[in-house]
């Protein structure tokens, strides 16, 4: 479902980072652990497809995203791939509906209120349909950006720190939420951390170590 070979990538005018081969399969779940710097970052925005790579492949859901750009790119990305960035970002003059309901406009889908307001149900936010993003509490922001990461039901769910800052309670709803939210959807779930709370209840991990410096 999510696979990276021989990946390589280099920020302009700086060394070139790499990666170790891996492979996440359907409904697999697992850390990317890794000191500051070592390239969590890097690694998700890559298998997103909002960084091109330098080299390698990555692999998601039987499509080799290095063969996709422009729109089609976007599409794939709105279709089959999940992120749930570390600062959760909104259309701010949207309500939270029409929040979700633009994430599948976007990635070419036919628009469903009704799957959208059952996934609010889901994560317990069914009241907060159509407020507006400024009126929900940061909790309740990051529950709306894991309805929309899980919208289009994407086979791949890339999550960036998202219990930073969290205290254990919510840290540890956050993680349920993550783990039980993917299961149910079947999509393969990476969440990058430094989050050692995490480590018991995700038991796959991958470890980065110091940044990997190769050649071009
Ligand atoms: N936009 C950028 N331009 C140049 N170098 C960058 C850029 N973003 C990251 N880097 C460098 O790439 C390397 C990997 O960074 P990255 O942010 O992926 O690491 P990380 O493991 O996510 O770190 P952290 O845990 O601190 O978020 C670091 O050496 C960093 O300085």
């Amino acid at each position: 479902m999510l696979e990276i070979r021989q990946l390589r990538y280099a920020y302009p005018g700086r060394p070139v980072l790499q990666w170790p081969d891996f492979a996440l399969a359907r409904g697999e779940q697992a850390l990317l652990l890794g000191p500051s710097g070592s390239g969590k970052t890097t690694l998700l925005h890559l298998l997103a497809g909002m960084l091109t790579p330098s080299g390698g492949d990555i692999r998601v859901a039987d499509t080799l995203l290095n063969t996709l750009s422009g729109s089609a790119l976007d599409t794939f990305r709105g279709q089959r791939i999940g992120v749930l960035p570390q600062r959760v970002s909104m259309l701010d003059s949207l309500s939270v509906l029409d929040n979700l309901l633009f994430a599948q406009y976007f990635a070419g889908q036919r628009t469903q209120p009704s799957r959208a307001l059952h996934l609010l149900e889901q994560l317990d936010l069914p009241e907060v349909a159509p407020r507006l993003p400024a009126q929900l509490s940061q909790g309740q922001l990051q529950r709306v950006a894991l309805a929309r990461a899980l919208i289009n039901q994407p086979a791949v769910l890339l999550a960036d720190e998202p219990t930073a800052s969290l205290d254990d309670t919510r840290a540890a709803q956050v993680a349920n939420l993550l783990a039980e939210h993917g299961q149910q959807q079947g999509c393969s779930l990476l969440i990058a951390t430094h989050d050692a709370r995490l480590k018991a209840r995700f038991t796959r991990h991958l470890t980065l170590t110091e940044p990997i410096r190769g050649q071009a």
